[in-house]
């Protein structure tokens, strides 16, 4: 998951996207970029780290004009320490095209070899991105003739996308001296929605939060398999550029992605994760007698309002155990196991009476890798609870996510091919309470019932855009670089995160 945002306005944009990205931030650490279309002229600057470090005032003053596209990345493709890699991507032909990308292609690498050898196209890097803008090229390039672009022609091209390329992605374009295009896959598995302002402005974002915090208002999600073409005066038209849709956004977003203050595909994120900790409630009765816990401390951030909801449920207090440093990133989005492990020391810290002498029930989002509860069951019992019970407000993660997530292989993973028990023994809690995979799907359901379902593969192993084999998974992580524990590289990323205080 990245953080992907598009803009057509009657104003200079270059801040306006800025603010846009902060607001996403939380979607991708690694990398950032912004461009901005004058004219014909795009203008670009992007870099690795956070958006505060990347955009000095030199390089926003060097992004005129009044539409414009921006990024943040969590690599999910490729090499995480990549400059290159960062987004935008950019092509000269036809006419000049930009994109941004959040999701993942399950066959770039076929595509990068057809792109070469029938459609004469290099691609530079290893990013599914850049395959996916030069695929889109090409597409345009086959139905355009001369100069000149209709609408139609570019639903046209996305048409041939959707033909040629499968897995995940919520795309954002400019097409230059024309306007912008944006779609979503065929299954509607990364989020997109679009929204106005009184002025006339047009946006495009991976969020509803990052529109109601610029002042745009929502308008509605783009639905799977959609497009819209935003010209340069505003003016938008849309068309169902998919022969075959249905409707299965990531549960991972509502899960632990998104901001809780975002509505995606009609559910409400917080409402999603209220509802969890009910069905959580429920899971925990059955496992430890709630008269053996004293108090429900969440592991911040992601878990609270499960939490909360659950302790209110049960009748028992609900306190703050530890502290964030606000200065440390999410932990999870991190390329890098060492630097995960490093930064949930650095990150949360225990307010020890909490913990004295208490059975504590801990609530976390989710557990994936086991890198946080490992850590934080120690430091509750260092800080002298007597019980410690961990819940979790989602199922066991025991298969790879190939849309976005990066948790490409099943070794990774603390619950793969492991009996709760034997995660209970490695992570060293007393209890571990899991939530149900038909119990979650049910709690975030409810809120809409016009999905289809839910891309929940990395708990239930069922891949929405057809089966991915083990050799699809070992060929999608083959070539990824995400760094080693000591790695240089990796201490190397460390640093924007510590230099934002
Ligand atoms: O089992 P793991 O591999 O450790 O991954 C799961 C943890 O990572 C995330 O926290 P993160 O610190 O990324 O973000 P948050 O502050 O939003 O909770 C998530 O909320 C869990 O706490
Ligand atoms: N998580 C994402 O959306 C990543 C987009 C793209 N696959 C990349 O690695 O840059
Ligand atoms: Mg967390």
């Amino acid at each position: 998951m990245c953080g992907i945002v598009g803009v057509v306005s009657k104003a200079p944009v270059n801040q306006l996207i800025y603010d846009a990205l902060l607001l996403l931030q939380h979607r991708g650490q690694d990398a950032a970029g912004i461009v901005t279309q004058q004219g014909r002229k795009f203008f670009m600057h992007k870099a690795k780290g956070m958006v505060r470090d990347i955009f000095r005032t030199r390089n926003m003053r060097a992004l005129p004009g009044m539409c414009g596209l921006g990024q943040v990345r969590y690599p999910t493709a490729g090499n995480a320490f990549s400059e290159e890699e960062a987004q935008p991507f950019y092509v000269n032909a036809p006419f000049g095209l930009v994109l941004v990308h959040n999701g993942n292609l399950t066959n770039a690498k076929a595509l990068a070899q057809e792109l070469f050898q029938t459609d004469h196209r290099h691609v530079n890097t290893e990013s599914d991105s850049e395959v996916l803008l030069n695929v889109l090229a090409h597409e345009l390039e086959k139905v355009t003739r001369g100069v000149t672009l209709k609408p139609a022609d570019v639903f046209a091209a996305v048409r041939g996308v959707h033909k040629r390329v499968k897995g995940s992605y919520a795309v954002v374009a400019l097409i230059a001296g024309h306007g912008l295009l944006a779609f979503r896959d065929p299954h509607g598995i990364r989020p997109l929605c679009l929204g106005h302002n009184k002025d006339g402005g047009v946006m495009v974002a991976s969020e509803s939060v990052t529109l109601e915090g610029t002042g745009f208002e929502f308008d509605r999600d783009l639905q799977p398999g959609e497009a819209v073409f935003v010209d340069l005066e505003g003016r938008q038209q849309f068309e169902q550029c998919a022969d075959q849709v249905s409707h299965n956004p990531c549960i991972f977003e509502f899960v632990y992605l998104a901001r809780p203050d975002s509505v995606m595909d009609g559910i409400s994120v917080y409402q999603a994760r209220l509802n969890l900790g009910v069905t959580l409630a429920k899971r925990v009765i059955s496992t430890v007698p709630p008269n053996e816990i004293d108090v429900v401390i969440p592991i911040p951030e992601s878990s609270r309002p499960s939490a909360m909801e659950l302790a209110q449920l049960l009748g028992l207090p609900y306190r703050e155990g530890f502290v964030k440093n606000r200065y440390v990133g999410r932990t999870f989005i991190m390329p890098g196991q060492g630097v995960r492990k490093k930064s949930v020391r650095q990150k949360l810290n225990v307010i020890g009476s909490e913990f004295k002498g208490r059975n504590v029930l801990l609530v976390d989002d989710s557990i994936v890798r086991g890198t946080t509860s490992r850590e934080i069951v120690q430091m509750a019992r260092d800080a002298g609870a007597r019980k410690v019970y961990l819940a979790s407000a989602a199922p066991p993660v025991r298969f790879p996510n190939v849309y976005g997530i990066d948790m490409p292989t099943p070794g990774e993973l603390v619950a793969h091919g492991r009996t709760v028990e034997e995660v209970r023994e490695i992570i060293g809690c007393d209890a571990l309470i899991y939530q149900d995979v038909d119990a979650m799907k049910q709690a975030i359901g409810s809120l809409n019932p016009r999905l289809s379902g839910f891309d929940a593969s990395c708990f239930d192993g069922v891949y929405v855009t057809g089966d991915i084999t083990p050799a699809d998974i070992a060929r999608l992580n083959a070539g990824r670089d995400q760094g080693e524990e000591g790695d240089e590289d990796t201490s190397r990323l460390a640093l924007p995160n510590a230099q934002v205080a």
